[in-house]
């Protein structure tokens, strides 16, 4: 299927018109839960996480048997600006990497039971340093959103993604920084590994950029601070939302582009939850200002959706729980 949309305005209005939770099959989940052999409530966010799940998929004791990771991949024109530690040809090199199977992400899709597909998006056109204006034309976003709106498996049962990006922290801090204001230093991290020089010149560029950009609100803060492996985790995350496929956010830059769909159409990150809580400085907050409590701290600071792939596990762990126990009924335990 191909994205039916050609302005950002028309993105945002099929986001708008995207169904939301079946509370029927979300009441009838949450009734089983109360039946199943186990103390209530034993079972703590688990128990949340299978309920969410069910009622996403209309479906009171579902099942997870065809997750998908996507990982998208963007380069940035603001790696002029000395933002990250490593060159931004490592973009295309981990690509390659990805499609060899060599990186960790890979393995984690393998570990969870998912498939795995990569997109990388004009890679040898940068976005524009956003410290000098918009980082993309309307066009190029709204090619970058339809690429991520046409990758997801219609089939798919549950949608992690997650990015490639050398720079894309700047970006991601960016965007945070317009979304929620407070000061450029608040969002900013160590990505890659910048040294204390370095953090200083990211805080620089971020003010910058948020400068040059300035009463950008939503999808304009996308288009003009983002990128375009950000805006095609947009466009999925979206096209899962239309489709009622649940999503687990990856880290900071993952979570950083999602926040412009809720920033454009609150609620749109109902049937999204949080894989993870990043190293990276900001995430925390960016998830708390979202309000989603992270699945995992593993301190993973990798992105390529690798720690939202870990937290596949533990939702499969939830939703085989809550539709594979018997009930007291069927096990004849007393239920107290
Ligand atoms: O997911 C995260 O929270 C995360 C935190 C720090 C770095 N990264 C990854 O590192 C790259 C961006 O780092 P940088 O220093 O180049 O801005 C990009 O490819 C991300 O996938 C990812
Ligand atoms: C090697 C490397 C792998 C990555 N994977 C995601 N971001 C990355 C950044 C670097 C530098």
């Amino acid at each position: 299927m191909s994205a039916d949309f050609s302005t950002l305005a028309a993105f945002r209005d099929l986001l708008q018109a995207a169904p939301g939770i079946d509370q029927k099959a979300q009441g009838e989940a949450e009734e089983r839960n109360g039946q199943l052999t186990k103390p209530p409530g034993a079972l703590g966010r688990l128990e949340d996480m299978a309920i969410w799940y069910a009622g996403w998929r209309g479906n009171p004791r579902p099942e997870i048997n065809a997750p998908q990771v996507i990982v998208f991949a963007g380069n940035h024109g603001v790696t002029a600006q000395g933002v990250s530690a490593f060159p931004a040809e490592v973009t295309e090199q981990m690509v390659l990497n990805f499609q060899h199977g060599g990186a960790a992400i890979n393995q984690l899709s393998k570990a969870a039971g998912a498939s795995l597909d990569v997109h990388a998006l004009s890679l040898d056109t940068p976005t524009a340093d956003f410290t000098q204006g918009p980082a993309m034309s309307e066009e190029e976003v709204v090619v970058a959103l339809a690429t991520g709106w046409d990758a997801v498996d219609e089939k798919a049962d549950l949608l992690v993604v997650g990015e490639m990006g050398i720079g894309n922290t700047t970006s991601a801090a960016a965007i945070a920084h317009a979304l929620f204001g407070g000061a450029a230093e608040d969002w900013v991290g160590r990505g890659t590994g910048v040294d204390d020089a370095g953090l200083a010149n990211k805080a620089r560029v971020v003010r910058e950029g948020v400068a040059a950009n300035s009463g950008k609100e939503g999808l304009e803060v996308l288009r003009c601070l983002g990128g375009r492996e950000l805006a095609a985790m947009a466009g999925a995350i979206a096209r899962a939302r239309s489709l009622r496929i649940p999503v687990i956010l990856d880290g900071f830059i993952c979570s950083a582009a999602a926040a412009t769909l809720e920033a454009a159409v609150p609620g749109a990150l109902d049937h999204a939850i949080a894989g993870h809580a990043s190293a990276e400085a900001a995430h925390g907050a960016v998830l708390e200002k979202l309000g989603k409590a992270p699945v995992l701290q593993l301190n993973m600071r990798l992105g390529e959706a690798s720690g939202a792939a870990v937290a596949i596990n533990v939702l499969k762990a939830a939703v085989a729980c809550h539709s594979g126990m018997a009930t007291f009924a069927e096990a004849g335990v007393s239920d107290g």
